[in-house]
C-alpha cells in the first residue's frame, strides 16, 4: 500500500498574531526609532540581501556605542542636515550631505561637528566648536557628498527621536548586514521612513477621557490620544460646551515644559496657554495641547537652543545650528483630533499663519483666526520680534 506524501500545509498560526503591510511598516518604524534613541546602530536598506548602511544617532551613542565604531574607521561617514552644513559652511544653499569622520576624531569632537554637545557654547570660530584652521575645515567641507534620498528618509527619522539630525553612517556588503541582522540589527528600509510621512490620521487613538474643572472653567473635559504606533499622547481640553453647529474656538498649542509648567520667561508660551483657556471659557471651546516640546525639536535640542541664544543666535539661527529647520511641527495629529472630537470649522486663535495653513491643508475649514495677544518682558522681547520679523508670525491687527 502506497503511502500518500506529507502535504505541504502551513504551520498552524497564532491567533491575533499575524501583522498587516500597514502595521508591520509601523512596527519597523518603531523599532527602528527605538535603536537609534538608545544609541543602538541600524541597518538602512531597501530590503534583504541588499548592501546598505549602518547608521546611528551621534547624540545617543555614548562612549560605549562609540567604541564599536572602531573597526569601521577609515570608511565611517557623518551624514548631516542642510541646514547644520549651512550653519559650519556660512551657505545658505548647502543641502544635506555626508563627511568623512576623520580618523584621529575622537567622541567629543565628533559630537562637536554634529552640534550634540551638552553645552554647545559658541567657539571663537563659530559653529564648529572645534579648533580646526579655515584650510581644514574648507578640506572638510570640500568632501562632501550630497545625501540621496535614503539618507535624507534617515535624517527624518532622527528628527522623529526626536533626536538631531545627525547620524554615523557606514557603507557595508549585503552578507554582512544579512547576518547582522540574522543575530539580532534592527534594519528599516527608506520606503518605510518615506511611508509614514504622511501619516494617516487613523493612526490616532482616543484612550480615555474625563471631566477636569480648572480655575478658568468648572465644565472641562479632558481628552487622551495616543499615536497608535509609539507613546506619544496629544491632549484635547473641551472648556465648556461648545456650539458644534457654529465655527468652534479652538488653540492648539504645542508643549512648553519651561513656559506651561514653570512660567519661564524666554517665551510666552505659559502666558499663551493661560489667554488661551480664558478666552475659551467664554463661548465654550477646545484647546489641543500638541506633544511637540521646542517647535518639535524636542527638549534637549531646545536647551541647546536657549544656550546657543545666551550667545547672542537668535531662535531660528540656534535651531539652525542644531541642524534643524525654522519649524519641525506637523499638525497632521491636531487635524485627526478635530476629527475625532467632530469639529470640522474652526475659528484658530493664534499669529501663526502657518498653523492655519497646516489645517487647511489638513481639510480643516479655519474660517477666521483670533489673535491671541500676550505681553511680553525683557527676556521674551527678542524671541517675539523674531517670530515677527523672521518666522511671520502675524501682528494682532493683521489678516491670515
Ligand atoms: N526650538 C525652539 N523652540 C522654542 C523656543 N522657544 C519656544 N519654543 C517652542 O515653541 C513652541 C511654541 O509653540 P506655539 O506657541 O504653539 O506656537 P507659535 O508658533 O508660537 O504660534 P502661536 O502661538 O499660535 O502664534 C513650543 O513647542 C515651545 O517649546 C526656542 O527658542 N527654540
Ligand atoms: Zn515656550
Amino acid at each position: 500500500m502506497s503511502v500518500p506524501p506529507p502535504s505541504a500545509s502551513p504551520a498552524p498560526s497564532l491567533p491575533g498574531w499575524s501583522f498587516d503591510a500597514v502595521e508591520r511598516r509601523a512596527l519597523r518604524m518603531d523599532r527602528a526609532r527605538t535603536e537609534l534613541q538608545h544609541g543602538r546602530p541600524l541597518a538602512l536598506r531597501a530590503g534583504p540581501g541588499q548592501p546598505g548602511l549602518l547608521i546611528a544617532a551621534v547624540e545617543t551613542l555614548g562612549a560605549a556605542g562609540w567604541s564599536r565604531w572602531q573597526s569601521g574607521r577609515g570608511a565611517l561617514r557623518l551624514l548631516l542636515s542642510a541646514e547644520r552644513l549651512q550653519a559650519l559652511s556660512q551657505r545658505g544653499d548647502a543641502e544635506a550631505a555626508h563627511l568623512p569622520v576623520p580618523t584621529e576624531l575622537d567622541l567629543a569632537g565628533l559630537q562637536a561637528l554634529a552640534a550634540v554637545q551638552a553645552r554647545p557654547d559658541q567657539a571663537p570660530g563659530g559653529a564648529w566648536g572645534l579648533d580646526w584652521p579655515a584650510e581644514r575645515r574648507r578640506a572638510f567641507l570640500a568632501s562632501a557628498q550630497p545625501a540621496d534620498a535614503a539618507e535624507q528618509a534617515a535624517l527624518r527619522l532622527a528628527k522623529l527621536g526626536p533626536l538631531s539630525p545627525a547620524l554615523l553612517r557606514l557603507a557595508l556588503p549585503a552578507d554582512t548586514l544579512d547576518a547582522a541582522v540574522a543575530d539580532g540589527l534592527v534594519e528599516i528600509a527608506p520606503q518605510d521612513i518615506e511611508a509614514a510621512r504622511g501619516a494617516p490620521r487613523a493612526l490616532l487613538r482616543r484612550l480615555s477621557d474625563a471631566h477636569v474643572p480648572i480655575t478658568a472653567h468648572e465644565d472641562c473635559t479632558l481628552v487622551l490620544f495616543r499615536e497608535l504606533h509609539g507613546e506619544t499622547e496629544h491632549l484635547a481640553l473641551v472648556v465648556g460646551q461648545p456650539d458644534r453647529s457654529q465655527p468652534v474656538p479652538v488653540r492648539l498649542h504645542s508643549s512648553c515644559f519651561t513656559g506651561d509648567l514653570l512660567g519661564s520667561l524666554r517665551c510666552d508660551c505659559g502666558d499663551q496657554l493661560q489667554g488661551a483657556i480664558e478666552r475659551l471659557a467664554e463661548d465654550g471651546g477646545v484647546l489641543l495641547y500638541l506633544a511637540q516640546e521646542g517647535r518639535g525639536t524636542g527638549l534637549a535640542s531646545k536647551l541647546r537652543a536657549y544656550r546657543l541664544q545666551d550667545t547672542g543666535l537668535d531662535t531660528l539661527d540656534a535651531d539652525r545650528y542644531l541642524g534643524f529647520r525654522a519649524d519641525e511641527r506637523d499638525f497632521q495629529a491636531a487635524a485627526a483630533m478635530l476629527d475625532a472630537l467632530g469639529i470640522a470649522r474652526i475659528r484658530l486663535l493664534t499669529n501663526n499663519p502657518a498653523k492655519i495653513e497646516a489645517l487647511r491643508a489638513a481639510g480643516i475649514d479655519v474660517v477666521d483666526r483670533l489673535p491671541l495677544v500676550v505681553p511680553s518682558n525683557p527676556h521674551n522681547a527678542r524671541y517675539l520680534a523674531t517670530k515677527r520679523d523672521r518666522a511671520g508670525h502675524l501682528r494682532d491687527d493683521e489678516q491670515a
